[in-house]
């Protein structure tokens, strides 16, 4: 077994991987606006009302029109994922992690036709797409990885005349809820590590972004995946969602997205139906509000740089991004102004073309939303760039960012989920971390600053999952810094981590008298 390493990030400014990525791109367009079925124990079912996912960059543009559950549907789908588990749960750990290993393998040799894919359906710019599908390949290797290692369990003292085991079973079937902003990576992530942990999964792939959640089923099925193992059942959440959450039969629920629906399904998930034995499990990574602390000894330009690409990469439009900039007062006007002049020098437009930085947000609904925040920042802070947007043609918000923001304020307390950033000024470091501190969320921070006793204060005070010194706090990397948050960013579970896997899995002890 060769040890784990992340999966590198394409080069395109070689002409090779350019061209391969256009080509990619027109094998995608050669396959918009297709149908796609439910897949419930391996049976394609078509049904006559759809999802359609569209283009946010070119908003009628058709990507695919998907099969929708209706709750017979999804009872179905139960019905298969409870059958399959009797055989599933007992493959043979090491032959479930083959599983995602072969998948890894056929997913790198099409890696940037899944890319292409993300650029059209969710709006990804290409190194964005490229990361998300990187990433995809980095969870299928990790956690394959990761269950041969606990496959036997862990090791626990035994007395003499006795012999003492520790280990992991599954738990059931799972419910696995997904967001559209990495809709390959986390539907992926968090669907094989239910799968190789031994459980069978119902699928409900975020609304807007289907199509890749379908296309990575196939690669699953081709890799070797059982017949409903994995159940596809795209569907509205409140209908599909409510009833999955609400089933005695699902053991747990894996959900990724907002804090109100991780809320939802929390509470949902607690009450005791009919026919119930055990108490659910969720695991639930929700949202943030991220936060850039820059010191008065610092790299300003690296602090700048941090910021303006923590938060427009992706449009803003990730859990970790940076949303929020607290800024010491001594080089505050510094940084606001070279944070002006690099978001200025941004280019936007369509992410098919490779010399865009950005694109747009994912749908009418959350452009209305960050539109409506711009205007309440209006009232809140002085804009110094962007603070425009354009539907007409796709879902297109200009970079914004808003400097002397009270802490207090709305946009810098609400998680905007867009290219928005407030920038607020703090009397000196603590005050920064005070600032950074006072919000309900926990997820991403990063600290620019050159002050070793500073970073030390701030990796025992700073209260978030995810804390980087000296660079911008996005992007995580599967199993070298492992991803979750605390408070309302979520149950503090870490996914790309050591330990995840256990979090789909019940240990049992047994001990026998020799
Ligand atoms: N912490 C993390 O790792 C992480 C990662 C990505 C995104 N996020 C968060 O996700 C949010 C953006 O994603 P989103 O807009 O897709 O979130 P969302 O909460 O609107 O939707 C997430 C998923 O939940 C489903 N859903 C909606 N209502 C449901 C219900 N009643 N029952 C069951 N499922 C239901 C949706 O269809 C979708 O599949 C942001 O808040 C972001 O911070 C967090
Ligand atoms: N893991 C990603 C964020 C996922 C949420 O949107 C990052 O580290 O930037």
């Amino acid at each position: 077994m060769i040890p784990y390493k992340h999966e590198p990030f394409t080069d395109f400014s070689q002409e090779a991987n350019y061209n391969a990525y256009v080509e990619a791109l027109n094998k995608v367009e050669g396959y918009l606006g297709q149908d796609y079925p439910l897949i419930i124990g391996g049976e394609r079912i078509t049904t006559e009302d759809k999802i359609v996912s569209y283009n946010p960059a070119k908003k009628t543009e058709v990507i695919g029109r998907v099969s929708k559950a209706s709750k017979d549907l999804a009872e179905k789908a139960m019905q298969a994922a409870d059958e399959t588990f009797k055989t599933w749960k007992k493959v043979d750990p090491a032959i479930r992690a083959d599983v995602l290993f072969k998948a890894a393998a056929i997913i790198r040799r099409r890696k940037h036709e899944f890319s292409a894919l993300l650029t059209k359906e969710a709006g990804k710019p290409w190194a964005e797409a490229d990361a998300d599908t990187a990433e995809a390949i980095d969870f299928m290797e990790y956690y394959g990885r990761q269950m041969l290692r606990i496959k036997n369990g862990q090791p626990v003292e035994s007395r003499p005349g006795e012999y003492n085991r520790y280990d992991y079973i599954p738990l059931g079937i799972g419910i696995v809820i997904s967001p559209w902003n990495f809709p390959f990576a986390i539907m992926a992530g968090t669907t094989v590590a239910a799968l190789v942990t031994g459980n069978t999964v119902l699928l409900k792939p975020a609304s807007t972004t289907p199509v890749i959640a379908y296309k990575f089923i196939e690669v699953l099925e081709e890799a070797g995946l059982p017949a409903g193992a994995v159940n596809f059942v795209p569907g509205s959440g409140a209908e599909v969602g409510d009833y999955l959450v609400d089933h005695p039969k699902t053991r747990f629920i894996s959900f990724t997205g907002s804090r109100d629906v991780g809320l939802r399904i929390n509470q949902r998930a607690s009450v005791l139906n009919e026919g119930q034995i055990w108490i659910k499990r969720v695991i639930a990574e929700m949202g943030g509000k991220d936060t850039i602390v820059v010191d008065k000894e610092a790299d300003l330009e690296l602090a700048a740089q941090s910021i303006v690409k923590s938060a427009f990469g992706f449009s803003g439009q990730k859990c970790s991004a940076c949303s929020r900039a607290v800024i010491v007062e001594d080089v505050y006007e510094q940084v606001v102004n070279r944070v002006e002049e690099l978001t200025n020098a941004l280019t936007v437009g369509d992410p098919t073309d490779y010399s865009n930085f950005m694109a747009t947000v994912i749908d009418q609904a959350a452009f209305n939303k960050i539109t409506e925040y711009i205007e309440i920042g209006k009232g809140e802070g002085r804009l110094v760039a962007g603070g425009t947007a354009d539907d007409s043609v796709g879902y297109f918000v200009q970079p914004t960012v808003f400097a002397d923001v009270e802490p207090s304020a709305r946009i810098m307390k609400e998680e905007i989920f867009g290219p928005v950033v407030a920038i607020a000024k703090a009397k000196d470091f603590d005050h920064a971390i005070e600032i950074a501190n006072d919000t309900e969320y926990g997820l991403t921070g990063a600290v620019i600053t050159t002050n070793r006793m500073n970073l030390e204060k701030a990796r025992e005070e700073f209260h978030v999952g995810n804390l980087y010194f000296n660079r911008g706090c996005t992007g995580a990397i599967v199993g070298y810094q492992p991803f979750g948050g605390f408070n309302m960013s979520g149950t503090d579970s870490k996914a790309g981590g050591p330990d995840y896997l256990q979090l789909h899995m019940q240990a049992k002890t047994t001990s026998e008298m020799l």
